[in-house]
């Protein structure tokens, strides 16, 4: 396991690569090419310096998130092999640069969704938060002027407003993709893009549905073991792997997710690890990263990693926000440096028992 944290660029996030390199034991960041649209292909000269950034620094790029999908390979229109092709050309770009890690995802016109972005707990901090009910109330047109309006001001990673434009479009032409139609588009660009995956030891990681079931009556197919064990079959090579993330799966409680860790192993390339509450179905806080601050059991989690003999990135998810400080909602320095000791303690103590 290699402890690294997300890092939105120096345009755009308040934490440093400074900062960073001073947090115990994390060695490197994930990060992208932010302001780049879904579709367009990074040039090589782009990548280096974004790597070279982060190197001179003292760490490492140990991986991109995210390469975005362009809907229209989400929906597969004719278009999309435009698409793929650009796909395909900036992964190249970025395995000639030495980089062999892209998480992605393939939920259809959103990315991760929140009804709150700064709820208050009885501590102070805030956090996060997932309410069905008042997402029920949101007309999805909306959704972007209201995650906007609560995003203090920063970009949001997934929602970037370019993607507001198309939104009504969008919304009409998903109404053809069910689950199966947006799978077998999911399997169509995996297998397009799998030949150059191969050649470059490129590791795809898909990053799961969060929260883990259908919003908005769009569809979602990364959410459970069996869909992901489905995927994992329709491609079954080593570069088509998983971003296993603990808060998005773990929004329902019915996944395992110990039990998820240990059925995919060798094929998590990547590892998200934050903690939720359950407040109700269908709502949720999330949390610190601490076991009995929320409903996920963090020691299982990490022996689970652990047991498969993880050894690619994983990172503290979402943050609360803690101690005044003022950042992306998610992504502030402070809770996640916590959420990273933390877990590099659990780990230790279970490396170290473990070879007793
Ligand atoms: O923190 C997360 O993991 C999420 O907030 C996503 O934005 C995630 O980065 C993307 O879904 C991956 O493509
Ligand atoms: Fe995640």
């Amino acid at each position: 396991m290699k402890m690294t944290l997300r890092w939105f660029g120096s345009l755009h996030d308040t934490v440093t690569l400074e900062q960073i390199r001073q947090i115990p034991g994390c060695v490197g960041v994930i990060t992208t090419l932010y302001g780049s649209k879904p579709g367009e292909v990074w040039s090589r000269e782009a990548i280096r310096a974004m790597k070279e950034e982060v190197e001179a620094a003292g760490l490492e790029l140990s991986g991109i998130e995210s390469v975005n999908i362009h809907d229209d390979i989400k929906i597969g229109i004719s278009t999309r092999e435009q698409y793929i092709a650009n796909y395909i050309e900036t992964l190249e770009n970025l395995g000639k640069e030495g980089i062999d890690l892209v998480c992605y995802n393939f939920m259809p016109v959103f990315d991760w969704t929140r009804s709150e972005l700064a709820k208050e707990r009885p501590d102070g901090s805030t956090v996060l938060s997932y309410d069905q009910e008042l997402v029920d109330k949101i007309d999805p047109d909306k959704m972007f002027e209201e995650m906007e309006a609560n995003s203090g001001g920063f970009i949001l990673p997934g929602w970037e407003p370019d993607r507001l434009a198309r939104i009504k479009e969008l919304f009409q032409m998903y109404k053809e993709v069910d689950e199966e139609k947006l799978f077998q588009n999911l399997v169509y660009f995996l297998k397009a893009i799998m030949p150059t995956c191969e050649k470059y030891g490129m590791k795809m990681a898909i990053h799961m549905d969060d929260p883990a079931w259908p919003v908005f009556e769009l569809p979602r197919i990364v959410n459970n073991k069996e869909n992901i064990q489905r995927l994992l079959d329709a491609v079954p090579i080593m570069n088509n792997g998983l971003t296993l993330c603990t808060g998005s799966l773990g929004s329902n409680p019915q996944n395992d997710i110990p039990d998820m860790i240990r059925s995919f192993k060798g094929r998590i390339h990547f590892g998200h690890v934050r903690n939720l509450i359950h407040l109700a179905p269908g709502k949720f806080d999330e949390a610190a990263h601490l076991s009995s601050d929320g409903s996920l059991d963090m020691y299982e989690i990490m022996k689970a990693f652990y047991d498969i003999g993880m050894t690619g990135p994983i990172r503290p998810d979402h943050g609360r926000m803690i101690w005044g400080e003022k950042a992306i909602p998610g992504y502030g320095l402070n809770d996640r440096a916590l959420g990273a000791t933390y877990l590099n303690g659990l780990w230790e103590a279970i490396e170290k028992t473990s070879k007793k």
